[in-house]
């Protein structure tokens, strides 16, 4: 069992729209997989069907093994959300070792995990009194916390300058080369290179599944950006692709 994440024909619909259509992927083991696709394309729909909060109108979902949302998985998955998830009226410290405890973890893994999100000078303040950066982290320290195998991250950089986005990005690899799998949500190209495979999301669709290096490839240039672009419009009804396409089939 080489993949973390095995995804076969996803379809969900939500307030009457479709808003996955189809998508079929896998997601490898102790790698950084990127999942990247304009706002609204369905990136947060397709983390909730992995962590299993989500109604699912076809397809199936299993997870290291099991098939999302098991009880077996409560302990093996983490999940930031994008909103903070974390208690206003709490410290960051006291917050991560609640975390930490109902995972059978103790005060030295809380105090790893707020140092790996750069919170050790504000661990002793409360989180209503955190910045909104800060207080995405704490979330994340919370979501690391209990050391889980598969971590789904949803745009967990946003908001944070560029030194703790490097650092961040930095765990996240270190995370991966010890094993851990994570999937990352992002808007942005420059994090999409950081990654050690992309899925491309359009309008509920999956455009692209690949390495960085190979979705360049490609699409015939170099930045990533253009390559994705490329893509889109190769895949939109009209396009000398589309046509062919529609003639192949
Ligand atoms: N609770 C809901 N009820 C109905 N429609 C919803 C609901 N939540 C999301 N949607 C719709 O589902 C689609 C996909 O939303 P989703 O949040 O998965 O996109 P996203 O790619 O994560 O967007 P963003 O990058 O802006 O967070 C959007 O059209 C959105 O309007």
């Amino acid at each position: 069992m080489d993949d973390a994440i095995a995804v076969h024909d996803l379809l969900v619909d939500r307030g009457g729209r479709r808003v996955l259509d189809g998508i079929s992927c896998t997601v490898p083991r102790g790698a950084v997989t990127g999942l990247l696709g304009p706002s609204g394309s369905g990136k947060t729909t397709f983390m909730r069907a992995v962590v299993g909060v989500q109604v699912v109108t076809r397809g199936t979902v299993t997870v290291l093994g099991q098939p999302a949302g098991s009880p077996a998985l409560r302990h093996q998955v983490g999940y930031l959300t994008q909103a903070p998830s974390v208690y206003a009226d709490l410290t960051v410290r006291e917050n991560a070792r609640y975390f930490a405890a109902l995972h059978g973890r103790g005060r030295a893994e809380a105090d790893q995990a707020i140092s790996d999100v750069g919170l050790t000078r504000a661990a002793g303040q409360l989180v209503s009194t955190l910045s909104g950066g800060q207080r995405s982290r704490a979330s994340l320290a919370c979501a690391l916390v209990g050391e889980p195998e598969l971590v789904i991250l949803d745009e967990p950089t946003v908001g944070q300058d560029p030194v703790l986005r490097a650092d961040l990005w930095a765990r996240f690899h270190a995370m991966a080369a010890a094993g851990t799998t994570l999937l990352v949500s992002s808007h942005v190209m420059d994090e999409a290179a950081r990654c050690d495979r992309l899925l491309l999301i359009r309008e509920g669709r999956l455009i692209a599944d690949d390495s960085p290096a190979a979705i360049r490839a490609a699409a015939g240039v170099d930045d990533l950006d253009e390559a994705f672009l490329r893509l889109i419009r190769a895949g939109e009804p009209g396009s000398a692709d589309a046509t062919a396409g529609r003639e192949a089939s």
